[in-house]
């Protein structure tokens, strides 16, 4: 595989129909899943000349995990949809590549077991729980120990699905339950026996205040697009801010992750660090989002198409595509470093490129 839009060909062919569009689909027209990866076409690079050096060093670190390269995985739902070692597959992957998975509360695996998968390709691995706060307490704070008990380093919480969202190739194929054998398995045990993930309206500021003062652990907030939510989330003590439209599943309106994301960098300034998801399909992405102010991006559907392609393998393919493009993009750009990536490199394409 040369690419991963060529991994997105063979996932396509494998899966069947109703999995693939739950996995590639979007919001009603779907304008904003489209956007994300459009937006980043529509933005250029000025290289730098004359680096000077052959080493470019692209480790980060991440709230106290190191990153091999500022490319993590961001949390899907299901993944033995896709294959049928599902997320064990992923964990595993990811591991090898040393970079930070953070697991779906929605996963088709339980995060004790992901975590052990994980460890065993590397004992340092760095895994992340996401969170969707659920209105019973009881049943979050179980959530939080069995991700803290499994060794988690931090917890993103999704706060961009008050109600979830209309996807209407799920409603054309009529797919609404997990086929026979497959179940969001962190839901189970818990008080009132199995529970649905809930998405609600009703959390507040407050909730998160109460998740904050419940657990010692780094918390994210995903899903920020309004930069006054960017302003609040770090003036209350919240750890990171990940950029994201939920890859175009929820409000079909809001704008490309990478068009929302230098207000929010600004907003910022650097207190925490701003992750972004949402269209990466290329290392001159990630340069660009990195230019741009984000400390990391996510990749969703690329590794639900390398999982669907080829399993464990299929996955390591997507990230070592995605760190060959990176440092190749780097070097381009004549960087040396993620320093070197600053917001003067980024212009748009066009007549107006000196313009902005
Ligand atoms: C099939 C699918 C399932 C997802 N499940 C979750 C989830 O369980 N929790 C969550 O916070 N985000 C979820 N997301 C959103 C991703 O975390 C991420 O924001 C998005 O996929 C990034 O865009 P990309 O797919 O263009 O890389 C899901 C996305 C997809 C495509
Ligand atoms: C309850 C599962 C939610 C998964 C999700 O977030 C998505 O499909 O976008």
């Amino acid at each position: 595989m040369i690419s991963l839009a060529e991994l997105h060909e063979v996932a396509r062919q494998r899966l069947a129909p109703e999995h693939y569009d739950y996995f590639a689909g979007g919001a009603a027209d779907e304008i904003a899943l489209e956007d994300n990866e459009q937006a980043f076409r529509r933005l250029a690079l000025l290289p730098r000349i004359l680096p000077g050096s052959a080493r470019r060093d692209v480790a980060v670190n991440l709230l106290g995990a190191w990153a091999s390269m500022p490319v993590f995985v961001s949390p899907t739902a299901f993944h033995r949809l896709a294959h049928s070692d599902g997320e064990l597959a992923t964990a595993r992957a990811v591991a090898a590549a040393r970079t930070v998975l953070i697991a779906s509360m929605a996963a088709t695996t339980t995060i004790g077991d992901m975590a052990a998968a994980a460890r065993a390709v590397d004992p340092d691995a760095a895994l992340w729980f996401q969170l969707y706060l659920q209105s019973d307490t009881e049943v979050t704070d179980l959530l939080v120990r069995r991700a803290t008990d499994a060794g988690c380093t931090a917890l993103v919480v999704t706060v961009d699905s008050p109600v979830f969202g209309h996807h209407e190739r799920d409603r054309r194929h009529g797919f609404t339950d997990l086929p026979e054998g497959l179940a969001a398995e962190n839901m189970r045990d818990l008080p009132g026996g199995p529970r649905n993930i809930e998405m609600s309206p009703v959390l507040s500021w407050d909730d998160l205040e109460r998740l904050r003062a419940s657990t010692s652990l780094p918390l994210v907030l995903k899903g920020v697009l309004h930069p006054e939510d960017a302003r609040l989330a770090v003036e209350r003590g919240f750890d990171g801010i990940l950029v994201s439209n939920h890859g175009g599943r929820q409000l079909d309106a809001v704008p490309a992750s990478i068009d929302a994301l230098p207000r929010i960098a600004e907003v910022v300034g650097g207190r925490v660090p701003v992750l972004l998801d949402g269209g990466v399909r290329r290392g001159t992405d990630v340069v660009i989002a990195l230019a741009l102010g984000a400390t990391a991006v996510g990749i969703g559907r690329p590794v639900l198409w390398g999982l669907a392609a080829d399993g464990e393998s299929g996955v390591r393919q997507v990230l070592e595509l995605l760190r060959g493009e990176f440092d190749h993009a780097l070097a381009l750009c004549g960087g040396r470093g993620l320093a070197d990536l600053t917001k003067d490199l980024v212009t748009v394409r066009g007549p107006e490129v000196g313009k902005w």
